[in-house]
């Protein structure tokens, strides 16, 4: 898969290698710093690599979004857009894929875990649930400090 994201520019989306681990890891840094994604070390995005979309700029990495599957419940998980890119829809885009992908597999619902303040998932479909309602294995790995919201959208 490597599909064209735009007629006006180079950026292009496809899955995630192992090879790709490190800019991952890169990429989601500054958002680990402001306290918008959980810590990941590059081992972890190796192992999960085929669980990531990524857009590229011409062969740099400038977003990404992971998925975990508990059956029919999926949860989007470490979805960033560097900074110069937010605003253009990028993101919008890999929800979509993720959304596609998981209609595609019958999957019943697409969790994220974010901050209170954070009305781009609700402005993409998502309401605010109980966190009971999520998969319990993930939930049960949440983070209590970091006092995320838990979203889920219908597929
Ligand atoms: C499950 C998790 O991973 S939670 C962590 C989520 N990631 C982060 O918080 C990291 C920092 N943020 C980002 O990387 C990005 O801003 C993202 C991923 C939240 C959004 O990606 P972007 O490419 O910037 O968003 P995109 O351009 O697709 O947004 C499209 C729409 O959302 C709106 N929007 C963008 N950001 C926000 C926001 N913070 N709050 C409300 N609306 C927003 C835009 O105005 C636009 O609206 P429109 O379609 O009506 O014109």
């Amino acid at each position: 898969m490597n599909t064209s994201v735009s007629q006006t520019s180079l950026l292009s989306l496809r899955r995630a290698r192992r090879a790709d681990a490190e800019a991952l890891h890169d990429l989601s840094a500054p958002f680990v710093a402001l306290g918008r994604l959980r810590h990941r070390d590059v081992g972890e995005f190796a192992r999960r690599h085929a669980d990531f979309l990524v857009v590229e700029d011409d062969s740099r990495i400038v977003a990404c979004a992971g998925v975990q599957r508990f059956g029919g419940d999926w949860v989007l998980d470490n979805l960033c857009v560097h900074s110069s890119f937010q605003g253009r829809r990028t993101g919008s885009l890999l929800l979509d894929r993720t959304l596609q992908e998981a209609a595609r597999s019958s999957a019943r619902a697409l969790y994220a875990a974010s901050s209170p303040t954070n009305a781009w998932f609700l402005g993409h479909g998502f309401a605010e649930v109980e966190p009971a309602a999520g998969p319990r294995r993930w939930v049960s790995q949440l983070d209590p400090t970091r006092n995320s919201v838990v979203y889920r959208r219908w597929i």
